[in-house]
């Protein structure tokens, strides 16, 4: 990641929020995708359960003390390698030693491989909201920063993989989100414009990857951002369930 590169952005994305009314969810905007491209964790998915899971039994496997569900919600969004450094250092940010990464990531793949969807489900209105947007005729993608080995058993057993035209996972391409390839490679796949593709995520990484690529960007208000509050980095509207699409699009 161009790390310069996004600091500027970010600010840009907080600036902005300092000058604009804060888009609540009474706003009047409409959108009008041609493709909408989905995140997974946090969005559809409320996959804590499974990956806190995972990372206490790693932390036990380590003979550390587990950190609990509600620390690791906080630490998901930017792909496994990134949580399970997270979980070492009780840091979003900080350098691991090399030895013990190694060693946790072994284990923490393993444990991931058999625990993807066992207590993960979808939130409440993805169903429904995922069947009137196909109804309606949308092109859809799922585009997410986890690994595809854990990313296709989790549609797949979730029952939602046949909705998704186009699946991009944090592995697929060179870069993962708040990169904006995906979301870029995504619109040429579907041969659409980046400026009639609307993104619907729910953490600041999704935020600045749409803001680069040009595509417009609704967010859960339920997801994860890292324990802050998505309305802070000024998406064009955060709504609390994918049925209230029906009342924007
Ligand atoms: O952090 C992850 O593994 C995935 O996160 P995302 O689906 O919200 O991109
Ligand atoms: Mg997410």
């Amino acid at each position: 990641m161009h790390n310069e590169y996004y600091k500027v952005l970010i600010y840009c994305v907080f600036y902005q929020n300092s000058i604009c009314l804060k888009n609540k969810r009474t706003s009047m905007k409409t959108f009008n995708p041609k493709l909408i491209m989905i995140d997974l964790d946090g969005t559809l998915v409320d996959s804590v359960p499974d990956l806190a899971y995972c990372i206490d039994e790693l932390m036990k496997a380590m003979n550390r003390t587990p950190w609990g569900e509600f620390k690791v919600r906080d630490w998901v969004g930017n792909g496994v390698l990134k949580l399970v450094e997270r979980s070492l250092t009780g840091e979003l940010e900080a350098s691991v030693n090399k030895q013990d990464f190694d060693k946790a990531y072994s284990i923490f793949l393993e444990l991931y491989s058999i625990n993807t969807s066992v207590r993960s489900c979808l939130y409440d209105g993805v169903k429904e909201g995922l069947d009137y947007l196909k109804r309606q005729g949308y092109l859809l993608g799922c585009v997410t920063n986890k690994d595809e080995q854990f990313t296709l058993p989790i549609l797949k057993d979730l029952d939602i993989f046949n909705y998704f035209g186009l699946v991009i996972s944090g592995d697929t391409l060179v870069k993962k989100k708040p990169d904006p390839l995906p979301l870029l490679h995504s619109a040429e796949f579907f041969n659409i414009p980046p400026q009639d593709c609307l993104m619907l995520g729910d953490s600041i990484s999704d935020v600045i990857a749409s803001r680069v690529a040009g595509f417009e960007i609704i967010c859960m208000s339920y997801g994860y951002n890292h324990g802050k509050d998505i309305q802070d980095v000024n998406p064009d509207l955060v709504i609390d369930s994918m049925i209230e699409l029906k009342d924007y699009l």
